[in-house]
């Protein structure tokens, strides 16, 4: 069950339908949308059946778009809307395990960037909450006709379990209630408070990024105290699991 995003004039549906028992081709455009039965019916008549054009947004689709669950993602990604289409599906789709998105080069490097490096952010950390992603290769620019102007990455993901949380390792007096808890779960959403509110002023400490999202700098350095974070490092060096941690002492 897979799932394309932006089939456009239908290249890459065709070499995908062989392998797929049934491909979802989701495209904003409809007069794309509308040609693709046809174009895949002149050159894969074999394979029509297996075709299901959905006319839609993909950043505003849902899991009630599809009959059946999609378990995978491929798709050559619309570049201007790539990060936030891969994140939406992945929110919306827990059915989907695994793809292979071909993106704008320096989109790739962001998405598979680990903390401590320089293209590590916001898409990075938020892509770890969901999945593991590795780099799968480069297409260069000149394989596209016309000749864009970047290069092209491939990014593989494979979804895993969100962090889990480990016991608190502050003392008890510091740590607030039920931050860290084993076993305690935290929201996606206020994860992602947190990611964002460190990124969006990444060469400070995150005592002082993470100041507004606290309240203060001072109940910023609580709770990073509290759920066993530096105050003083900066939010490029902390994995997926300690931004997790710092959103669960805040619970
Ligand atoms: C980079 S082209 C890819 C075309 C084709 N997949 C290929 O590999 O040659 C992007 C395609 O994504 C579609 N698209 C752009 N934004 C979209 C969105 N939000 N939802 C669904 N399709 C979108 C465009 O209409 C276009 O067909």
């Amino acid at each position: 069950m897979v799932v394309e995003v932006g089939p456009g004039l239908g290249s890459l549906t065709l070499a995908l339908l062989p392998a797929a028992r049934r491909l979802y081709a989701v495209e904003i455009d409809p007069r794309l949308a509308a040609r693709l039965p046809a174009t895949v019916a002149g050159h894969a008549p074999q394979h029509a059946d297996r075709l299901r054009v959905l006319a839609a947004d993909a950043l505003r689709i849902g899991a009630d778009a599809f009959a059946e669950p999609p378990t995978a993602l491929v798709a050559n990604l619309p570049y201007n809307v790539a990060v936030p289409v891969l994140l939406h599906l992945l929110s919306q789709l827990p059915t989907l395990a695994h793809g292979l998105i071909m993106v704008q080069q320096e989109v790739a490097d962001r998405l598979t960037a680990g903390p401590g490096s320089r293209t590590y952010g916001v898409p990075s950390a938020k892509l770890a909450w969901y999945a593991a992603a590795r780099s799968a290769g480069s297409v260069g620019r000149s394989v596209f006709w016309p000749v864009p102007n970047v290069d092209s990455g491939l990014v593989a993901f494979t979804r895993h379990d969100p962090p889990a949380m480990p016991a608190a390792p502050a003392p008890p007096d510091e740590a607030a209630p039920g931050a860290g808890a084993p076993g305690a779960t935290v929201s996606r959403e206020a994860v992602f408070a947190v990611v964002d509110a460190a990124f969006a002023q990444r060469r400070k400490t995150l005592r002082a990024a993470l100041g507004r999202w606290a309240g203060s700098p001072p109940r910023a350095e609580q709770l990073l105290r509290s759920a066993g974070v530096n105050p003083s490092a900066r939010g490029e060096s902390l994995t997926i699991a300690e931004f997790a941690r710092i959103a669960a002492a805040a619970r």
